[in-house]
């Protein structure tokens, strides 16, 4: 299958935070591997902005490392990377201070035609000083866009403090926030399964669908990240941005367009739904010390932690379409594998006339992130032979991997995103008000735990979390999945 490559027009991408980890790891490959398919058209430049003073032949020399250490060997193609370092610039900026910015603006205004785009990819702290010093040196025009990334925020009052600064200089249409989950193939495919298909939506409501469950296990700790995960936690650093995200594109209502405000708005209402979070309907864990790796309180350094690295929830949507349906969600460190996926549960048929299985688990459509990206639909058939009309389930099964080859290569989340925002579509990027809603819902369940005192409950590495996370699902009469690659 070969995928259509759509021609974007040339542009400058300014890099604040070039020489830092998130540049190298992901958005300086992503684009490496974007003009291999052709999206870098030629006039395009990518002009790196850090504190460090270096030349440009010195940062090429970084960006190249980068390269070899973050591009897979198949990728690495010397004629095309010498092309990819020969779009490469650099200036030294200081994003607190005045010196840089000149430099900045003169190469700019070299390509007055060129997309201007702006990723910040440097500490939030950075976001409105940066945002306020390219609107005051006319460095931004008002076709300009700007990218940010989480964390945008850590509660309610700071996602809207972030908010404002950001839109003093620059209109919601221009301002990107990236949730990297929403670049994820099979993500889209989520839309797409839902939106493109008449198979689906009739079933999509609480008539039909018994429970969801949405898992993001991870089975990596948090050590080399423990100063930045212990101030956040699961609730804040998962669930508030990526799983929400899930959560919105499974329960939404079909837009009436997929264009950026008509998928955001029915997103939003979904966030706007949610009944507020109980205690009771909430698990957190942190994991213990095991396999030969120390415990979350030895990663993170701090023996008193009560932040968590497992959470599970129970969630309902207090609407017309969703009313009586549970969504379970969990994500976690050090699980037994990494696993994402959205899991809908439809309910049995109302009158079975073939002999009861107790095995049959009903019908499932299981969309599947990663790993081996794709979509599951589980039915029940008859078993195959002369043992009489007894069912099985099997799964109907749609990975995108097959489809492609074996060496077809799904585009990375940060590729698709950063294209997005070359040519100006936004469906795939949180507006603010989704963010501060997000909030709006999250922080009151975060308030309650912290003030309650109580630890997380400890679960072991390699585990399917806290064992009090079965009750979540138990008290309904229903099972998690397993986590399994
Ligand atoms: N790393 C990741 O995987 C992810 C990161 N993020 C977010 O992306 C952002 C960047 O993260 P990461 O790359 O890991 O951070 P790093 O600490 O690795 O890099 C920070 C970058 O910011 C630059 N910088 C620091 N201070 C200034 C300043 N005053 N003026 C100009 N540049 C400055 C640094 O430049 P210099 O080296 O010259 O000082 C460096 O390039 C953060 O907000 C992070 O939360 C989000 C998701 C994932
Ligand atoms: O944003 C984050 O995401 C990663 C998980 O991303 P994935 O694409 O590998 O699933 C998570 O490890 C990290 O803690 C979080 O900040």
């Amino acid at each position: 299958m070969v995928s259509t490559v759509i021609p974007v027009h040339p542009f400058d991408l300014v890099i604040f935070g070039a020489t830092g980890d998130l540049s190298h790891r992901k958005i300086l490959p992503s684009l490496y591997r974007r003009m291999l398919v052709g999206q870098m058209p030629a006039g395009s430049r990518l002009i790196g902005a850090a504190r460090s003073k270096m030349t440009r032949a010195e940062f090429r020399k970084t960006v190249r490392e980068a390269l070899g250490e973050f591009v897979e060997a198949k990728h690495q193609k010397p004629e095309a990377i010498e092309e990819f370092l020969n779009a490469i610039d650099y200036v030294a900026i200081d994003a607190t201070g005045d010196a840089g910015w000149g430099a900045l603006a003169k190469k700019l205004d070299e390509k007055p035609d060129n997309i201007r785009a702006f990723y910040l990819s440097v500490a939030p702290a950075l976001f409105a000083p940066i945002a306020a010093r390219l609107a005051q040196t006319g460095i931004a025009t008002p076709e300009s866009r700007i990218v940010v990334e989480k964390p945008l925020g850590h509660d309610l009052a700071s996602a809207k403090t972030l908010n404002a600064e950001l839109r003093k200089h620059f209109h919601e249409s221009q301002i990107y926030r990236i949730d990297h989950y929403l670049g994820k193939e099979t993500v889209q495919n989520l839309m797409a399964i839902r939106f493109a298909n008449a198979l689906f939506e009739p079933l999509w409501n609480s008539h039909y669908v018994e429970q969801v469950q949405i898992t993001v296990a991870e089975s990596i700790g948090v050590a080399g990240r423990g100063a930045y995960y212990d101030k956040s936690g699961a609730m804040r650093d998962m669930v508030q941005n990526h799983m929400m995200q899930l959560l919105c594109l499974t329960a939404m209502e079909p837009p009436s367009k997929f264009d950026p405000d008509a998928v955001r708005d029915e997103k939003l209402k979904v966030i706007r739904a949610l009944d507020p979070l109980k205690v009771s309907d909430t698990v957190r864990g942190q994991y213990r010390a095991g396999g030969g790796d120390g415990s979350y309180l030895d990663h993170v350094g701090n023996p008193a932690s009560r932040t968590e690295s497992f959470v599970g929830l129970r969630v309902h949507i207090a609407n017309w379409r969703w009313s009586g349906t549970p969504f379970y969600l969990r994500t976690g460190k050090k699980l037994t594998a990494r696993v994402s996926e959205i899991c809908v549960v439809f309910k049995h048929p109302p009158h079975t006339i073939f002999p009861q299985v107790d095995t049959l688990r009903g019908n499932a459509l299981i969309i599947r992130l990663q790993p081996n990206e794709g979509i599951t639909l589980r039915v029940a058939i008859k078993d195959p032979g002369p043992g009489g009309m007894r069912l099985v389930e099997v799964p109907l099964d749609m990975t995108f991997a097959g489809t492609l080859g074996p060496d077809g290569d799904l585009p990375e989340a940060y590729e698709r995103l950063i294209m997005d925002v070359i040519r100006g579509n936004q469906t795939l990027f949180m507006r603010g008000d989704e963010v501060e809603a997000a909030w709006e819902w999250a922080d009151p369940i975060l308030t309650a735990w912290e003030e309650s005192g109580s630890r997380p409950m400890p679960y072991d590495p390699g585990s399917a979390g806290p064992i009090d996370v079965y009750k979540l699902t138990g008290s309904d009469g229903h099972l998690w999945r397993e986590i399994a690659a």
